[in-house]
């Protein structure tokens, strides 16, 4: 049996799940226990996950399209707090239609806010300290400090509204239309984790999730869950998704959960592929289906593929553990040759180890 199947249903309040219905949201709970430990209590959180559309078309008004964006996320957010969930991660560049593969500059770097002082920041702090939530919010980020550069960020806001840190996108695609290093740098800050209230979380944005040293890195430095908000398309990444975060998860021993936005976002001016394919309007199709894997490789079914929606999860973090304990995947790495064989396998002069005849 796919251990999926017995990842338990949540029971969610009918309040909180009628007033999803009512805005046009799908909501889901699922529960991954842990077994009881003599020294140390049960570590419950509940994490949210939100996937959405975004509701204006492209071509509105760059400060009307943030507007409905976080009235948008306002109304969800209301609902994950009505299931008492303690750490929210939104998607990707949530506020913002994912335009870089357009490869035009105006208006989309329009998007780009101060991660300390934006107003997306801002209003997530809001949100932080009305819920008593960690709110992590991937935005697209610009750096004045440093010549206004602009980076693929996380903003990690604690539950008391304090801004805990930031952590940036680390691998950025080149493949297909993901034309994303035309705007922005490769992430300086390596792979912070952050300590809040209910457990230690990291964000791996995106095409971290295709790189298995960057899932470890966060795991390292101690990460119970990481975070992976995503904007990718069904023609691309579809039979990758439900195995990376997964894998990542088994292979880590912490709990992981992508998120991917849904929908199609439609551009005034055509764009090309330059693979003398015919110019188009559209990325592609945003797959959603936003999940928890867990440690032991159990996993939640995913979210829809179209629709909004927000994935309630309960975890026992002592899971963690009790699977590490089991499996010492940290014990049996040999990290210390993998370190040693890594430097001199990116010196310019390495030669592989093939022996021939
Ligand atoms: N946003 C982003 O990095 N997408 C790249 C495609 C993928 O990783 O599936």
């Amino acid at each position: 049996m796919d251990a999926q199947a017995d990842r338990q249903k949540l029971s969610l309040p009918v309040a909180a799940l009628s007033s999803a219905q009512e805005r046009d949201f799908e909501l889901q709970g699922y529960g991954f226990d842990a077994a009881p430990e003599q020294l140390r209590r049960p570590r419950i959180v509940r994490v949210g996950l939100v996937q959405n559309k975004i509701p204006l078309p492209t071509d509105t008004a760059v400060a009307v399209q943030v507007a409905a964006l976080h009235r948008r996320i306002e109304e969800i957010v209301e609902v994950a707090a009505m299931c008492g969930v303690n750490i929210i991660c939104f998607q990707e560049a949530w506020t913002m239609p994912f335009a870089f593969c357009t490869r035009e500059k105006l208006p989309w770097t329009e998007f780009a806010e101060s991660a300390e002082d934006g107003l997306t920041t801002k209003f997530c702090q809001e949100l932080a300290k009305k819920y008593d939530m960690v709110v992590v919010s991937p935005i697209l980020e610009r750096d004045e400090i440093h010549g206004g550069t602009l980076w693929n960020t996380a903003v990690v806001i604690s539950n008391s509204g304090a801004i805990l840190g930031k952590s940036r996108k680390n691998h950025i695609p080149r493949v297909g239309d993901f034309n994303e290093s035309t705007y922005y740098m490769e992430g300086n800050m390596g792979h912070p984790v952050f300590q809040t209230q209910f457990g230690t979380i990291a964000v791996n944005i995106c095409f971290g999730r295709h790189h298995p040293l960057n899932w470890l890195m966060y795991s390292l430095n101690g990460a119970e869950i990481i975070f992976n908000p995503s904007a990718t398309i069904g023609t691309l990444s579809e039979s990758l998704w439900p195995i990376e975060a997964r894998n990542a998860a088994i292979a880590n021993h912490c709990f992981t959960c992508p998120i991917n936005r849904v929908g199609t976002e439609y551009y005034k001016n055509a764009f090309t592929s330059g693979d003398g394919g015919k110019a188009h309007h559209d990325l592609g199709h945003f797959y959603g289906s936003s999940y928890v894997a867990a440690p032991d490789g159990s996993r939640t079914p995913g979210l829809s593929r179209t629709r909004d929606g927000l994935l309630v999860v309960e975890m026992d973090l002592n899971l963690c553990r009790q699977v590490s304990d089991k499996w010492n995947f940290k014990m049996t790495g040999r990290f210390e040759m993998y370190a040693d064989k890594l430097a001199e396998a990116v010196q310019p002069c390495f030669t592989p180890n093939i022996i021939r005849e």
